[in-house]
């Protein structure tokens, strides 16, 4: 399987106090193929934010002047979405954790693998948007391309004309399914492509941070706001503002957010005036909001504005034909990022896990080979190499029939025979016993529903 290779390498800037790590990471980083800044303070640190481009920042946590959070802050204003990860000694565990609940992408404990490391970038990266360069944005238009179920292909034909217009889109689905993706594939289609694409993940954001990341403050608007800070959605000026799990914002969020798509204006904390912003506006949850209007948790006023156009994302097990499309793409990248030539996956892989019901969706699948790629051996992609990484055999995720097709005889047997074999021991004598069917019976049975029945013997 021949790597693509990326035309732009990623601009990553190390900031650490210790003259000395500095050298060893850009030393490391240069060496796995990535162009690298170093700063050994904050101030030195934004002021080469200010003059260049940069996909990612590393950054120690405890530094005399300005602490990683504030460099993070004020990193942000400069480059919104900008993805950080913080080196943390043990001392400064709780902090880093503080971090990553603030918006930090991840934080690595010190003294840590350095290839750990350039693992943990190469993932980053891959899920973030260039700050040059379109290689993601590729990757967005080939999906449409490579989308082999008639539910995905129907999808993607409505997505394109919804780009062309600048209505608000609801995205509904599952976790897991793509609606980000999604979004970012509109936008990608828009006449606003070449304006910024801001995500605010309102389910994540503590209740009393939304206000202030959505509009902004002006210096002693609270006790915290030490100078002016621009909303998120001042940021996405001329581009698309996504607001993901949108179910879950608060009420006085809900009638802030109805009061700027009624009239556009957005007046930052503790300011007076009021700035118009054009952004267009996509939403999206897994939550039911019709149901959560019925209970009074979400605003019917609200959900009509955000509503315009609704786009539903089936889940996983409603187009399998997608899954082995998919595993193929990320068998791909992440044997390449694994530095591993190519990865075969044989049929027993394609038939795990396109019967597989992939409550986590896209996710879980991706987290499955990402994790499977890393345990394989030989270069050969086994439904074990992904079992070990905690993924359930089929003979276990059957105990339960998929709620699609619960009623189904054959999956009641084979929930029965799987019962009973857990019961036994996964010893098959005494389970056709209890199943009240001959020996002959049940393992022609066991072979039939393709049960497991050695790992159930395991897992007594
Ligand atoms: N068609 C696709 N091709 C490649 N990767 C995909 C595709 N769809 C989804 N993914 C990947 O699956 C993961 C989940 O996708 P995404 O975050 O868009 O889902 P989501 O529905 O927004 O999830 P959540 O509800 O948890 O926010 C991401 O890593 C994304 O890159």
């Amino acid at each position: 399987m021949a790597q693509v290779p990326n035309p732009i390498p990623s601009s990553i800037l190390i900031v650490d106090d210790d003259p000395h790590v500095l050298q060893v990471l850009e030393a490391r980083l240069q060496s796995s193929g990535f162009n690298i800044l170093t700063a050994e303070s904050g101030q030195e640190a934004l002021r080469l934010l200010k003059d260049n481009r940069v996909d990612l920042m590393i950054s120690d946590m405890k530094m005399p002047g300005m602490s990683g959070m504030e460099v993070m802050a004020k990193a942000r204003d400069l480059q919104p979405g900008l993805p950080i990860i913080f080196l943390t000694a043990f001392s400064t565990v709780a902090d880093a954790v503080q971090a990553v609940k603030a918006g930090a992408v991840d934080y690595l404990p010190k003294p840590f693998d350095g290839r750990q490391l350039v693992y943990k970038l190469r993932q980053v990266l891959s899920e973030q948007p260039r700050a040059a360069g379109n290689g993601d944005e590729d990757a967005l238009i080939g999906d449409m391309e490579a989308a082999a179920s008639p539910k995905m292909k129907e999808l993607y034909t409505l997505v394109q004309r919804v780009a062309q217009s600048d209505v608000n889109v609801l995205i509904l689905g599952e976790s897991g399914v793509g609606k980000e993706r999604i979004a970012r594939l509109i936008h990608r289609l828009s006449a606003r492509h070449k304006h910024p694409f801001v995500v605010v993940d309102c389910g994540s954001t503590p209740a009393g941070l939304l206000e202030s990341e959505l509009f902004g403050h002006v210096r002693g608007a609270f006790t915290h706001a030490v100078s002016d800070k621009r909303g998120l959605i001042d940021t996405a000026d001329k581009g698309t503002l996504f607001l993901d799990e949108i179910g879950n914002i608060s009420s006085d969020m809900q009638v802030r957010l109805l009061r700027f798509l009624e009239d556009r204006k957005i007046r930052r904390i503790g300011d007076l005036k009021e700035n118009s912003v054009d952004c267009r506006v996509l939403a999206a949850t897994n939550a039911d909001l019709v149901q959560e209007i019925k209970k009074g948790n979400f605003r019917e006023d609200l959900y009509y504005r955000l509503r315009v156009v609704t786009l539903q994302i089936p889940s996983l097990r409603e187009r399998r034909e997608d899954i082995p499309v998919l595993a193929k793409h990320f068998v791909q990248s992440y044997a390449c990022q694994s530095g591993l030539p190519s990865v075969q996956v044989p049929k027993e892989t394609v038939d795990y896990i396109t019967k597989y019901p992939w409550p986590g969706n896209v996710r879980e699948l991706k987290n499955a080979i990402e994790a499977g790629i890393v345990l394989c051996r030989g270069n050969v992609l086994r439904p074990e190499d992904m079992h070990q990484s905690g993924l359930p055999t089929l003979a276990v995720t059957a105990e339960a029939p998929a709620a699609d097709d619960s009623f189904s005889l054959e999956d009641t047997e084979r929930g029965a025979i799987i019962r009973a074999l857990k019961q036994t021991g996964g010893i098959q004598k005494e389970a056709a016993k209890l199943l009240g069917i001959s020996r002959r019976a049940i393992h022609y049975k066991i072979k039939k529903y393709e049960i497991d029945a050695h790992s159930l013997r395991a897992r007594q």
